[in-house]
This record gives C-alpha cells, structure tokens and sequence, in this order.
C-alpha cells in the first residue's frame, strides 16, 4: 500500500511549485438522462482554501460527493494524493478516507448521539482506541474548533446553528484530516457568526496546514478566506482563480454573481 503522507504546511502561491492534493480529471456525472457535470476538471493544492462556488442546482455538492465516492461518476477519474479512487485496493481506500474530513449541510450530526459520541464516530469506525484516550481526543477537538467544554455532552437539539456548524467541524477533524470538504458551512449563521465560522477555518488551515474544499454561496466567505476560488456553471468549471479574476471574467453569471447589488464591498 502507498504511503498517505501528513500533509502540514502553508500554501505556496507558485503555480509551478504548488502540490495537487486532489485531482478531478474529465468527470461526468449524470441521473437518468439529466447530465449535472461533464468532462469537468479541477485542481486543489495542498494548503489552500478553495471556494466552490456556483448557481443553485448547478451541481455542487454533486462534484463533492462524487469526489468522495458517494455518486457514481459516468467518466472522468479522481485522483486524491497521487492516488487514483479507481485502482485503489481497499486498504489505500481506507487510508485516503482516513485522511479527509466532511462537514455535510446542515452539519448532519446523529441526533441521537452527544457532541462527545458524534465526534467518536469516525474514531471507532476507523482506530482502535481506548474509551479514555478517544474522550481525550473529542475534549480536544471540541477545544480546537471554539466550543465551551461543557457542549461535549449536549445532544445537537440542544445547540445553537453556530454550535452546530462547530461540532461538525469537530466530527469532520477527529481523525487529524489532511482536506476537508465543507458544504455551505455558514449557511443559516447570521453574518457575525459566519464570520466568526470563516476566522476559524483560516485559523485551523493556518495552524494544522489543512487544505480545504468549500462549497459556499457565502460572498463574503469566498472574499475574506478563499485563497482560490472556481465557479461552476455550464456543468464543468467556468472559471478558476482569486476574487480579482472573478471581478474581470466575462460571463453573465459570474458578472451578476460578483459585480451584482449583493457584492457591493468586496471590491466590484
Ligand atoms: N441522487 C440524485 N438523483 C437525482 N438527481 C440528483 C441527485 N443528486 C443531485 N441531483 C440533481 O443534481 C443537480 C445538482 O444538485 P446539487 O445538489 O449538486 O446542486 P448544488 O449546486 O449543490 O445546489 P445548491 O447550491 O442549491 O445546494 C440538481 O438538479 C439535483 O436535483
């Protein structure tokens, strides 16, 4: 099996130099006789927060969860640290899941299970680890992502949206990932809270040198912590780049997405 190295360091801004963690080449995913992506590519480089950006329904999340194996692709492959999914033997697939994190939308935490339980789940999945030293772990993931050590037994009924959004957080690191994949992850925070959520994600990149893959319609998000974004639209990648790109590329949407009455302030 080959090796998953950790992966911890800050984003190098060369193009020539930069670390392709994942790789999307060529995918097409399609439902029946709808076509959602299509030869569709997409580089991320090790350390940087990319934004994923992209009209409702144009199929987001569908690239994420292809990425992750969730969707069935129709063409195309992925490759994740140099591993392509497809001739991965079971043992490297397990090494490469071990190695990402997902926060889905809405958080998606088991309702029935307490913050401490939620954040285990993926521990007991894939470690064998003592009770004592998995509860270690989940005091120290609930610490790490801003909640009151307190919230590590509270049930997600009993937690605020913010908190909620944090303990996923939480449950997406309890296996120290290299990426993580965020779908929305300041949808339904107010902009104080989303803001609050944006430092921390720039503050674990910054600290555990994470790459992350961030799907958001959130302008701010995509202005204030996305080192690259890329939007989606015609069913593959319109467009890929910094905010300066996104205000000075020609195309209908990405014009009124980010030179429209809501981007006011970022520099349109
Ligand atoms: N399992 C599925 N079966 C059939 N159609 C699906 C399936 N999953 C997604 N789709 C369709 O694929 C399209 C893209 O969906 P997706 O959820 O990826 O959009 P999105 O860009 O993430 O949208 P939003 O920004 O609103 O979350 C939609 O038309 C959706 O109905």
């Amino acid at each position: 099996m080959a090796a998953i190295e950790p992966l911890r360091q800050t984003p190098d801004a060369r193009p020539e130099t930069r670390d392709v963690i994942l790789r999307v080449e060529g995918v097409t995913v399609g439902f029946g006789d709808k076509l959602v992506l299509e030869n569709l590519d997409l580089d991320v480089y090790r350390g940087e927060i990319l934004g994923f950006v992209g009209a409702s329904g144009t199929g987001k999340s569908v690239l994420m969860r292809t990425v992750l194996g969730l969707n069935q692709r129709r063409a195309g492959r992925v490759e994740v640290f140099g591993q392509d999914l497809d001739g991965a033997d079971r043992e490297t697939r397990l090494a490469i899941e071990r190695s990402w994190g997902v926060l889905f939308q809405h958080g998606a935490l088991f309702s029935s299970l307490t913050v401490r339980q939620n954040i285990q789940v993926p521990m007991r999945e894939h470690l064998k680890l003592s009770e004592r030293l998995m509860d270690d772990l989940a005091r120290l993931k609930v610490e790490l992502v801003g909640l009151a050590p307190d919230a590590i037994d509270k049930f997600p009924s009993e937690l605020s949206g913010g908190m909620i959004k944090r303990a996923s957080l939480a449950r997406a690191l309890a296996l120290d990932p290299a990426i993580v994949f965020l779908d929305e992850p300041t949808s339904g925070l107010d902009p104080i809270g989303a803001a609050e959520f944006d430092e921390l994600i720039a503050t674990l990149r910054d600290t555990l040198g994470l790459t992350v893959f961030m799907v958001t319609h959130d302008l701010d998000s995509l202005a204030t912590v996305c080192d690259r974004i890329a939007v989606l639209g015609d069913r593959r990648v319109l467009v890929e780049g910094t905010m300066d790109t996104m205000l000075h590329f020609d195309h209908p949407w990405v014009k009124s997405y980010f030179r429209g009455a809501r981007a006011r302030g970022i520099g349109a």
